[in-house]
């Protein structure tokens, strides 16, 4: 379960005005439910993820992740987070089977339940042909999937996509959609960031529009729809650019 109670961010800028790059944010989403946080460029998800991962103190609100605050026990709330972002890299000289070894030890899973835990992950991921395979030498889709096992083997109750499918072809996407299934499936609390909206509107339940900060729309596809009058989230987003373009005329 993850809770965000008015989280905001103001960033100070030598010789210009403030930034409220996040300005009030509330929202929830519970445990099996995948929440789509989007918005165009500079709209405030990085920042948003940074103080829910515990990284950026929030200027006030919190964001709380399975009952512990980001902002007082952020070391707690990192342990209840698995983290995918497109920019991850592998260690190149470790083996997927060394590297989720040594990510399991740093999470501190139990000894007696990394092997298991790695075995079901290798099952469900695939990763058994190149377990024993230096890093350096696996393909992308190979190394994607060595990445996502890696975001799971603690098993964390909430889970922070970043960008998943950036710079993937049609089949690594793919991969991402039946993750996320099984996320889902394994009751996981699953937010998903991303630009890709045709592809946010086929895995996500529930979706948070970001615009300057602020949460314009937040709802289930038909919700939204209903609200705004448009059907797709592109053109959801298209209005909402339209709206601050005429604002600002
Ligand atoms: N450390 C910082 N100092 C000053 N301004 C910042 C800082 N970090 C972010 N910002 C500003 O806050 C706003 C929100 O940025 P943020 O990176 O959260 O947006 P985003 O929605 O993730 O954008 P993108 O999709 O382009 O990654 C932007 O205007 C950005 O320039």
């Amino acid at each position: 379960m993850l809770q965000l109670t008015e989280l905001t961010k103001t960033f100070t800028r030598p010789g210009e005005s403030d930034l409220v790059a996040v300005n009030k944010l509330s929202f929830e989403v519970a445990a099996g439910e995948v929440y789509g946080l989007l918005g165009p460029n500079g709209a405030g998800k990085t920042t948003t993820l940074r103080m829910v991962l515990g990284l950026l103190k929030p200027t006030s609100g919190d964001a709380c992740v399975e009952g512990h605050s980001a902002t007082t026990d952020p070391e707690e709330v990192k342990r209840q987070i698995g983290l995918v972002s497109a920019s991850a890299g592998l260690y190149q000289w470790l083996t997927p089977r060394e590297m989720l070894y040594f990510f399991a030890d740093l999470y501190s899973v139990p000894q007696e339940q990394i092997e298991v835990k790695l075995q079901s992950l290798a099952d469900l991921l695939d990763l058994r042909r190149f377990l024993d395979q230096r890093s350096s030498t696996l393909s992308t889709g190979q190394k994607q999937r060595v990445n996502l096992a890696r975001a799971l083997i603690h098993d964390p109750p909430v889970m922070l996509l970043d960008e998943p499918t950036r710079g993937l072809d049609i089949v690594g996407t793919k991969v991402i959609f039946d993750y996320v299934g099984h996320l889902r499936d394994m009751g996981k609390t699953v937010i998903v960031c991303t630009h890709r909206l045709d592809e946010a509107e086929r895995i996500c339940d529930r979706f948070g529009l970001l615009y300057f900060g602020r949460l314009k729309y937040e709802g289930t596809i038909q919700a939204l729809r209903e609200e705004t009058g448009e059907k797709s989230l592109v053109d959801m987003f298209l209005k909402l650019m339209q709206e601050k373009q005429t604002m600002t005329a």
